[in-house]
């Protein structure tokens, strides 16, 4: 028996979350640390509960026990609803993604920018941050481009093959970076923009298995770029290896995965993640996926 300052419980709550990486993550690198952690995932399929149910699961793990939460699709913007507390990076971003509770409060934080952000400072140290296209901005797509302007991005191109997307994002960050341009891009000015770019960041689902192929003309692509996925699986993205193949600086999308789960693990223990650690586990799971993908490829789950 312990209590909740001797051990620490936590959850993922979202829909599809049975194959999460992030609560191994978790496990192994509490147990590395000595610390006693569980990690459950609370799968709204699985439960057959819509996604307005996250108020009352927040309170249900409030009653069980729990340390914090992550919250994912289709929860980040419900949640903000049921928090006594935001950080101002997630209000100001309008998702969360973490709920620590303390003395029976929520307090909501978001750790998908700021482990975009991390990976980004570890995985490409001497990127020029100046004029970046960005690829996708749906709800991963959104932190990134947040973390790429809080990091020094002046110029962001943001391209969506849904231009109201495009054009609403860009609206909602040009307000929060007034100092920044941010401009909703089309594919068809893709040619026009990489020219003057200094970076590329990949953020649609074009790359994974279930959507395998690259998100833009490989030609645009020069060796002066650097080229940042968030898709991880696989970690070798066609892009990642064609860029690199083309002799570009790449980051691969599992940086992010770990970056938002190291932070996560700071909030919600107190303690800091070995990043280095935690992302050789995390590419110890990703070989493990690979390998039985490669056995029974019919098998493959769908997750990120
Ligand atoms: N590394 C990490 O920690 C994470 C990685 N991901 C990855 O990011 C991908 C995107 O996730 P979300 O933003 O949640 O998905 P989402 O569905 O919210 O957004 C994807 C966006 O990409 C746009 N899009 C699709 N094809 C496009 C194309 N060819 N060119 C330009 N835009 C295009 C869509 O219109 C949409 O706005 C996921 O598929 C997953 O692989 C997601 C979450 C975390
Ligand atoms: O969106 C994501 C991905 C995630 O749900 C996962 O399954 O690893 C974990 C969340 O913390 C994060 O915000």
């Amino acid at each position: 028996m312990s209590n909740r300052a001797e051990s620490v419980l936590v959850g993922l709550i979202g829909e599809g979350v049975m194959p999460s990486l992030t609560p191994p993550m978790h496990e192994r690198e509490a147990d590395v640390q000595g610390l006693r952690l569980l990690y459950r995932p609370i799968d709204l399929l699985e439960l057959a509960l819509p996604a307005a149910a996250v108020g009352d699961l927040l309170t249900a793990a409030q009653r069980l026990g729990f340390n914090g939460l992550n919250i994912t699709h289709p929860c980040k913007q419900l949640v903000l609803g049921h928090l006594d507390e935001i950080s101002d990076d997630a209000a100001r971003l309008g998702a969360v993604n973490t709920v620590l509770i303390q003395d029976g409060r929520f307090i909501g934080h978001n750790t998908d920018f700021s482990g975009f952000g991390s990976a980004l400072r570890d995985g490409l140290p001497d990127a020029t941050l100046g004029r970046v296209v960005q690829l996708g901005a749906g709800g991963a797509g959104s932190a990134v481009a947040y973390a790429l302007l809080k990091a020094g991005v002046t110029t962001l191109d943001l391209v969506d093959v849904d231009p109201a997307r495009a054009a609403e994002r860009a609206a909602e960050l040009g307000e929060l970076f007034p100092t920044a341009v941010v401009t909703p891009r089309t594919t068809a000015e893709l040619s026009d923009i990489m020219h003057l770019a200094d970076g590329l960041v990949h953020c649609t689902p074009i790359g994974m298995a279930a959507h395998p192929g690259l998100p833009l003309d490989i030609e645009l692509l020069e060796p002066r770029h650097w080229v940042a996925d968030i898709v991880y699986r696989p970690i070798d993205t066609q892009l990642v290896r064609e860029a690199r193949a083309k002799g570009c600086k790449v980051l691969d999308g599992g940086r992010m995965a770990v970056g938002q789960a190291a932070d996560a693990f700071q909030l919600i223990t107190g303690r800091e993640a070995d990043r280095d650690r935690m992302r050789a586990h995390f590419l110890e799971l990703i070989a493990v996926e690979d390998a039985a993908a490669a056995r029974a490829p019919e098998l493959t789950k769908a997750g990120h």
